[in-house]
C-alpha cells in the first residue's frame, strides 16, 4: 500500500490486548517455490476454454456429471470453472471452484448483493477478492499465510441437487501436497450452498480425518455491495470488540461495543467476540439483509477506507467468524451455518 494515509477511526478504544504478527512470507500471491495449490504447474490451474465453445473441457465434463435443474457448470472469468445456481423464481448465484468462493448472489430481478473488488484477479494464482471467500484454517495473519490456504486452492464438487426448487451445490476440500506443506494435517471440509427465494444459505463442516488433533480458526470473509456512506450494521451492541488500528494492526485494542447501529465513517477493522445469531446489514442501497448464523461464534466488520480508494465506498465486509481456535480430535467435526436473507427491497 506504500505510504499509509492518515485515517480517521470509527473505533473508540480502551485497553490494549492481543498481540500478533501481521506480516507473513505467504501474504498475497502464492510463494514462487510452490508450483500451484494442486501441485500442478501453475499454467494448468486455470483450464483453457475451447476456442469453439468458450467452455473448458473440464467444465463440460463436470457439467455432464453434476449439472441438474438450476445447477450448471461453466467456464467463468479467466477460464476458471464456476457453478451457476438458478432458482425458478429468477434468483441466481455463482460459485468458483477456485477458493470455493461464492462470487455473486442476486434475488429475482435484483442487483448483486455481493461485491467483488475491482482489483480481484481470476487467474487461479491469487485468492478471489470478493464474494464469500473462505479463511481457513486460519483467520488473519499468524503462523501460516494470511487467512489460510482454502481461498487459494481449487475445491471439488462433491454433489449437486435440486430439492423443491432450491438449487444446491456441495463443495469439498481435501488435503494436498500444497496444504500439507503449510498445515500438515488430514482433514475434510465440505461447503454446502443452497439458493432459495431471497435467501442464500451455506453450511461448512470441518472434519478431522487425521490420527492427531488439530486446531483452526476460520471465517467467511463476506463482501456485500453497499453505499458505505449510508450503510449500517445492527446487532453487535454489548459485544467485546478488538479494533485493529490501520497504523498498528499487530496491537488490537480491546473495548466493548456501545452502539446499536454501527456505521462506517472511516477505516474499520474490528473483531467482535461471542456475537448474537442475527446481524442486520442495511446496505444503504435500499436493501436490508439479515445475516443469521449457527455455529459461527464471532464476527468481523471491515472497510478499508482510503487504503482502497478505488472501491471502499462500494462495499463492506460483515464476516461470520470463528476466532477462538477450535480443537478437533481425530474423527470429530465442527459445523457452522450462515443464512443470508433479503429483508425487503425499497427500490
Ligand atoms: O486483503 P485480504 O488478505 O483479503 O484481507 C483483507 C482484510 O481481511 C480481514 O477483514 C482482516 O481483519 C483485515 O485485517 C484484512 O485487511
Amino acid at each position: 500500500l506504500g505510504v499509509a494515509p492518515s485515517l480517521p477511526h470509527a473505533a473508540s478504544t480502551s485497553s490494549r490486548s492481543l498481540s500478533w504478527k501481521r506480516s507473513s512470507p505467504f501474504h498475497g500471491a502464492l510463494p514462487s517455490t510452490v508450483s500451484s495449490p494442486s501441485g500442478l504447474p501453475s499454467s494448468v490451474v486455470a483450464p483453457r476454454a475451447s476456442q469453439a465453445t468458450g467452455v473448458s473441457a473440464e467444465a463440460e465434463n463436470l457439467n455432464e456429471k453434476y449439472g441438474t435443474e438450476g445447477v450448471k457448470v461453466q467456464s467463468g472469468e479467466g477460464g476458471l470453472t464456476k457453478v451457476v445456481l438458478s432458482g425458478r423464481d429468477g434468483s441466481e448465484a455463482e460459485v468458483y471452484l477456485y477458493g470455493g468462493c461464492v462470487t455473486s448472489w442476486k434475488a429475482a430481478g435484483g442487483k448483486d448483493l455481493l461485491f467483488v473488488r475491482p482489483d480481484a484477479v481470476f487467474t487461479g494464482k491469487k485468492p478471489i477478492s470478493g464474494g464469500l471467500p473462505h479463511c481457513f484454517p486460519q483467520f488473519g495473519p499468524g503462523v501460516i499465510q494470511q487467512h489460510g490456504f482454502a481461498r487459494n486452492v481449487t475445491w471439488d464438487i462433491a454433489s449437486t441437487q435440486n430439492d423443491g426448487g432450491s438449487p444446491t451445490l456441495v463443495l469439498g476440500l481435501k488435503p494436498s501436497d500444497y496444504s500439507r506443506s503449510i498445515w500438515n494435517y488430514e482433514f475434510s471440509v465440505t461447503f454446502k450452498i443452497v439458493l432459495g427465494e431471497k435467501k442464500l444459505t451455506t453450511e461448512m463442516v470441518v472434519e478431522n480425518t487425521d490420527t492427531k488433533s488439530f486446531s483452526f480458526t476460520t471465517a467467511l470473509h463476506s463482501y456485500f455491495r453497499a453505499d458505505v456512506s449510508k450503510t449500517s450494521v445492527t446487532g453487535l451492541k454489548g459485544c467485546k470488540r478488538l479494533d485493529k488500528p490501520y497504523e498498528d494492526p499487530a496491537n488490537p485494542v480491546e473495548g466493548s461495543e456501545d452502539r446499536n447501529v454501527i456505521e462506517f465513517p472511516g477505516f474499520v477493522d474490528t473483531m467482535y467476540m461471542n456475537t448474537p445469531n442475527v446481524l442486520v446489514l442495511d446496505n444503504g442501497l435500499g436493501e436490508k439483509l439479515s445475516i443469521r448464523n449457527e455455529g459461527w461464534t464471532d464476527a468481523v466488520l471491515w472497510n478499508p477506507y482510503l487504503t482502497m480508494e478505488a472501491c471502499y465506498k462500494d462495499f463492506v465486509c460483515v464476516e461470520n467468524a470463528q476466532l477462538s481456535p477450535v480443537e478437533l480430535q481425530p474423527g470429530q467435526s465442527w459445523t457452522a451455518k450462515q443464512s443470508l436473507s433479503l429483508g425487503y427491497m425499497v427500490n
